[in-house]
């Protein structure tokens, strides 16, 4: 590890504590940061003013964060040539409560997702994503204000854990052989896992004219686990969430009638959740629960719908679902899916959460939109956002109250960035560092 990787801590500033039933916050908490790659830079930097804005207004000066530099990504390597240094990692874990920009991942072959494994490391098993819609954004939907989900999705297992094979490498032929010799009947279901299968398919396409080829096993093969305890804190987490903001019910999303022991899994084991952490009961004979009388969050349906179908709900029927539990997958897709129907990704935030340990990342939901990098053009909103996530998540909420009027505001005035300006009749195009301004205007 290059010392070039170690944070400075800053003088003065003290640390996040978990304590028995929430966070101790000092008045001048240390918050490490991680600026990200492409354009997070140019977010980060209007960012951090609208949050120290906010945070002098609401507290008059008495409080102030202490942000500490901590390197990951593009910085990370070209400083120390780690993506992803430890001393990072252990900062996020000493300082409790951290914020970052998006990491580049590469598709296909390079470097696994910087992001996936802060998340892995630190045990965040919640992805945490609100969906709301701000009065004036455009939006595709004809009422975006029916918009109004919290999704809560699995963060640490289903195909993120990353265990997969290389198509025609050593590792997955020996995954390959495992399985036609231990499972033969699923191997068999491989379409393309043999030699013999492969020509007999040459064959026909000879047979239609194609030209011989002389083509190889190539499988790539991934690992999907989903475990019930996995299952189980993330859906703890969705249903106590629910019952502390009176959502009406709290959906399972799912694929469980393909996947029938890893998503189908997902959808009994929340559902044995709901029964027997929350003392739910079958709703006119299941699947569906709910909350009976006299028990925490009386009245909250527990249900669960298949993601396909789900998500053509979402868009005509958005009114009927609220907080949302789902694994990695879906809740990947799901995030960007909702944060469009409420104008896009520009304002979409997020929180990496393991509320056992107390420990949470705040990140937005989109990525280093890397062809806007240094153009300070792109929306600050998500990372704004997700820091007002952050100071409600340290209990400072009248900072995080200040920021969500002051965004109303903003965006009311119509001088905001190119995502909202190209779809609002007669707005102003501003920079990101002038949509800052323009919070900060209205703190
Ligand atoms: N947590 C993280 O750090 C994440 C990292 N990534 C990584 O980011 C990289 C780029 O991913 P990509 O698939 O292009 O997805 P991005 O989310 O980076 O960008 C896709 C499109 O979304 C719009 N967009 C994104 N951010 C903003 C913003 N702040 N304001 C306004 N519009 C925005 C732009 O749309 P338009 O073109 O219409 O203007 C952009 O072209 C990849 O390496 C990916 O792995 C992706 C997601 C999360
Ligand atoms: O880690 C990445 O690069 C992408 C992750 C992502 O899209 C997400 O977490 O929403
Ligand atoms: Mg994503």
């Amino acid at each position: 590890m290059s010392d070039a990787s170690l944070p400075t801590p800053p003088a003065g500033g003290a640390k996040i504590t978990k304590q028995p039933g929430g966070l101790n916050v000092p008045d001048r908490p240390i918050v490490p940061f991680i600026e990200g790659d492409g354009t997070g830079p140019d977010i980060w930097r209007a960012s951090v003013r609208v949050l120290d804005a906010a945070v002098a207004k609401a507290y008059s000066g008495k409080k102030k964060i202490e942000w500490m530099e901590v390197l990951a990504g593009e910085k990370a390597f070209n400083a120390t040539g780690n993506w992803l240094p430890d001393a990072t990692v252990d900062a996020c874990r000493d300082y409790l409560v951290s914020i970052k920009g998006p990491l580049t991942t590469p598709v296909g072959g390079g470097i696994r997702s910087l992001n996936v494994a802060l998340r892995q490391m630190l045990d965040l098993y919640v992805c945490l994503r609100p969906v709301r819609w701000f009065e004036g954004v455009p939006s595709p939907v004809k009422k975006p204000g029916d918009v109004n989900m919290t999704i809560f999705r699995e963060n640490t297992e289903d195909i993120y854990a990353g265990i997969e094979f290389e198509p025609g490498s050593a590792d997955a032929q020996k995954v390959l052989d495992f399985l036609q010799k231990e499972f033969p009947k699923s191997f068999d279901k491989i379409r393309f896992g043999t030699q013999d299968k492969i020509d007999a398919w040459d064959k026909q396409l000879q047979g239609i004219g194609m030209p011989a080829r002389a083509s190889k096993v190539q499988v790539g093969v991934g690992i999907k686990p989903v475990s019930y305890q996995g299952t189980e804190r993330l859906v703890h987490s969705a249903i106590t969430y629910a019952i502390i903001t009176g959502a009406k019910s709290v959906t399972l999303v799912h694929k469980g009638n393909i996947m029938k022991f890893s998503e189908g899994a997902f959808r009994d084991f929340g559902y044995q959740v709901a029964r027997e952490s929350f003392g739910a009961v079958e709703l006119d004979g299941g699947p569906w629960h709910v909350i009976p009388e006299g028990k925490p969050g009386a009245g909250i349906v527990i249900k669960d719908a298949i993601a396909d179908a789900f998500l053509q709900q979402i868009l005509l029927r958005p009114k009927e679902y609220d907080v949302v539990a789902t694994l990695n997958l879906n809740g990947d897709y799901l995030s960007d899916a909702l944060a469009a129907q409420v104008g896009g990704i520009g304002i979409a935030p997020g929180a990496n959460i393991n509320y056992v340990t107390g420990h949470a990342v705040f990140e937005a939901t989109h990525g280093t939109a890397p062809k806007y990098a240094n153009q300070d053009k792109v929306n600050p909103g998500s990372v704004i956002l997700s820091g007002e996530m952050m100071l409600r998540y340290m209990g400072w909420t009248e900072a995080a109250d200040a920021i969500i009027a002051a965004m109303d505001k903003a965006i009311g005035s119509k001088r905001v960035t190119y995502d909202f300006a190209r779809l609002m009749d007669g707005a102003t195009e501003v920079k990101c560092s002038e949509f800052a301004d323009e919070i900060i205007k209205h703190l």
